[in-house]
Parts: C-alpha cells; sequence; structure tokens
C-alpha cells in the first residue's frame, strides 16, 4: 500500500477517530488539516472541502518546512483570503488521502455525500464548532458544502458553492458509469481510462484544441492523447482505484431533495448567507445547475460566473477570481476574528 493512504507526506495531518458503528462501518476515521487559530468564541472556523482527487493539504509553504504546493494555495497564508480565520480541511470520508477508506477493508460499504457530510458533522464537534463562519466546496466539495448547508442549516453562517449542483444529472452519472466500468475491468489500467475520460470533462474543446491541435509527439502519439496519458499515469501514482469508485458512487448518490420533498424544498431550508458560482465554458457542471441552486437558496446573492477558458478546472485554477469571492463572502473585519 502507497504511503499516501496512511502517512502524512506534508507532515502536517491530524486524526480524528470516531469509534462508533457509522454508515455501516465498525467506526472510521477522518485525516484533516488546519491553518490558523480558533478564536474564544469558535466564530472563525471556515471548513474548505476538496473536490474528487483533492485531498486536505488546502495550501503549502504557510509555515517553514511545509512546502509541498496545495490545491488552493492562492487562499490560504497571510495577506490571502482566509487570513485570520481557523481554516479546518477534511480528507473525504472514502478517500485516500488518510482518511478511512476501501483499501482497508474487503466489503467496504456504499458511502452517500450524506454520509460523507455527518462525518464531518462529527468532526466538527470535535473540534468545537457549533457554527461554521463559512463552508466553501467546489464540484464535489460543492456537493458536501450545499449537503451540509441542507442538512445541518444553523451550523453554516455562510457558503460557497463553485462548479456544483444539487443533484447529480443524468449525464453526469452517465460520464461516471463509463469511468466505474474502466475500473471495475481492471483497477489499474482502469484508473488511468477513468481519469482521461473525467479530464476531458473538466476542459474544454476551445482548450485543447488551442493547446494540441492535431500534433503528434516523436513516439506518433497525438500531443492530447500524450496529454491524457500523463494526467492518467499521475493520478494512478496518486490515488486508489477502490477509493476513486466509492467516491463516484457518492457523488452519483448526490440528490440534496432526496427525502426532503425534492430539491425546491431543500434548498428553502438553508439559512447561509450563499454565493454560488459557475464557470462560463463548465461543460460538466454547466451553469443551469449553479441557477438552479442560486434560485432556490433564500440567501444566495445571485449567480457569479467565472470567466475561463478551463471548463470545470478553472475552479482549480482561476484563484484570482475565486479569491476574490472569498473575500466578499467572509469579508476581513480586523480585530474581530
Ligand atoms: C499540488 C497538489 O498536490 S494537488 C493534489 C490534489 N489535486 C487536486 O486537488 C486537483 C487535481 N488536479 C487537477 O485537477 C489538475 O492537475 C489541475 C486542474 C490542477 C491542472 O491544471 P493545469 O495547471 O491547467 O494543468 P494542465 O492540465 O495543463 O496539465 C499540466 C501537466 O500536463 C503536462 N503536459 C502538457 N502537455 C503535455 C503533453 N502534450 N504530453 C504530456 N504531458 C503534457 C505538463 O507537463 C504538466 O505536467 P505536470 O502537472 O506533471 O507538471
Ligand atoms: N480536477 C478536479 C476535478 C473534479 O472536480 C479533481 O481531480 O478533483
Amino acid at each position: 500500500m502507497g504511503g499516501w493512504r496512511f502517512g502524512d507526506p506534508n507532515g502536517r495531518r491530524k486524526w480524528f477517530s470516531h469509534a462508533e458503528p457509522f454508515a455501516g462501518l465498525p467506526g472510521f476515521q477522518l485525516a484533516y488539516e488546519t491553518w490558523g487559530t480558533l478564536n474564544a468564541e469558535a466564530s472563525n472556523a471556515v471548513l474548505v472541502l476538496h473536490a474528487l482527487t483533492g485531498d486536505s493539504h488546502v495550501a503549502g509553504g504557510v509555515e517553514p518546512g511545509h512546502p509541498t504546493p496545495g490545491w488552493w494555495d492562492a487562499l490560504v497564508g497571510p495577506g490571502r483570503p482566509l487570513d485570520g480565520f481557523f481554516v479546518v480541511a477534511p480528507n473525504v470520508l472514502g478517500g485516500c488521502q488518510g482518511s478511512t477508506g476501501p483499501w482497508q477493508y474487503p466489503d467496504f460499504p456504499g458511502l452517500t455525500i450524506r454520509d460523507q457530510v455527518r462525518a464531518e458533522v462529527h468532526l466538527a464537534d470535535f473540534l468545537g464548532v457549533e457554527q461554521w463562519a463559512a463552508v466553501l466546496g467546489g464540484s464535489m466539495g460543492g456537493m458536501r458544502a450545499v449537503e451540509w448547508a441542507v442538512g445541518e442549516p444553523d451550523r453554516v453562517k455562510s457558503l460557497l458553492l463553485l462548479a456544483t449542483t444539487a443533484a447529480a444529472s443524468a449525464e453526469q452519472i452517465g460520464l461516471a458509469s463509463a469511468q466505474l466500468h474502466a475500473i471495475r475491468a481492471n483497477s489499474v489500467e482502469g484508473l488511468g481510462v477513468a481519469r482521461r475520460i473525467a479530464h476531458i470533462s473538466y476542459r474544454t474543446e476551445q482548450e485543447l484544441q488551442a493547446r494540441f491541435e492535431r500534433g503528434r509527439q516523436e513516439d506518433g502519439r497525438f500531443e492530447v492523447e500524450s496529454y491524457l496519458d500523463h494526467h492518467a499515469a499521475k493520478l494512478t501514482r496518486r490515488f486508489d482505484s477502490a477509493s476513486y469508485v466509492t467516491l463516484t458512487e457518492a457523488m452519483n448518490s448526490h440528490d440534496v431533495g432526496r427525502s426532503r420533498g425534492g430539491v425546491k424544498a431543500a434548498l428553502r431550508r438553508v439559512k447561509a448567507r450563499t454565493l454560488v458560482a459557475g464557470v462560463d465554458s463548465d461543460r460538466l457542471y454547466p451553469l443551469a445547475q449553479q441557477r438552479e441552486l442560486a434560485a432556490g437558496i433564500p440567501g444566495a446573492d445571485g449567480l457569479r460566473v467565472i470567466a475561463s477558458p478551463y471548463g470545470h478546472d478553472a475552479f482549480l485554477i482561476e484563484s484570482e477570481q475565486v479569491g476574490a469571492l472569498v473575500r466578499e463572502l467572509v469579508p476581513v473585519r480586523s480585530g474581530s476574528r
């Protein structure tokens, strides 16, 4: 088993353990990282929720000795939008970066986004956070963020939903099911095939055309093929195929309206001041999905649009635009954190 499943590659992980049976598991642990300090009123805690292949390492280089870059470096650190907050980022339940996942159990139960959020509620209780100043998430992280706000409306003061949806659509489930078939046919090769399919959906036709055209490598592969091979190999080195299946199935299960009278009724439960943003070129999580969220959440301030040629991945790449949204959601109030 790779060290990344158990270990602490950046030397910053902490673990929370829950010893009681939970969602078909005998118990669980969540790996998480934190930045900053919880204030005396416990009013400055921000929960950052990662996407499908992300992890708890939101930021690197904030403290000496931890240089490995994170996936939202632009948000955390001196002078950055979450400076002064107590930032908490767990690895999702079912993931493979320190949290309990299917690589540990032969008969790992299926999990839903709701199960994953319920696990994070236990982490919040453990940390002494009664209400998050903000919950932020994109894509799968946004699914958990909206589930937090619907399921625990009194515990989320403000909410940022990026490139996400209230319920997985038929197309999203369809693309995911092709990826799941590839992995079930051959877990290692299949993970690479799944990443290739997924990565195309994370980018845009125009970007791929502009970058690669019909170019070929010396070995005869198309440039775009080589690019996808590279992303497939990179993910296969750092990610567990069984976790990919568990997390993908959890995303397919996502429907905030299930057993709550539908999406509209569920979204009306949200009490948080909310910003919803989508990416103008996102073909996987199209703007219509964020429009539905913005229209349905009572405290939502319209729909914000991130302008980008990069498609769905823009919520990871367009850090200036994302940072501006975070500053708007949780403005710096000197001395009040
Ligand atoms: C820093 C961390 O630890 S992140 C860990 C957690 N990760 C996450 O949460 C998100 C997962 N990551 C991602 O989704 C993606 O990597 C993103 C969105 C961040 C990538 O965004 P971009 O910066 O646009 O990268 P892009 O898609 O252009 O890929 C660049 C890579 O493709 C390679 N590449 C470009 N063209 C080609 C080609 N024709 N053939 C082969 N490789 C190619 C580059 O050399 C580069 O390699 P590297 O990443 O190993 O340095
Ligand atoms: N590139 C992102 C896309 C999923 O939202 C990831 O791998 O997590």
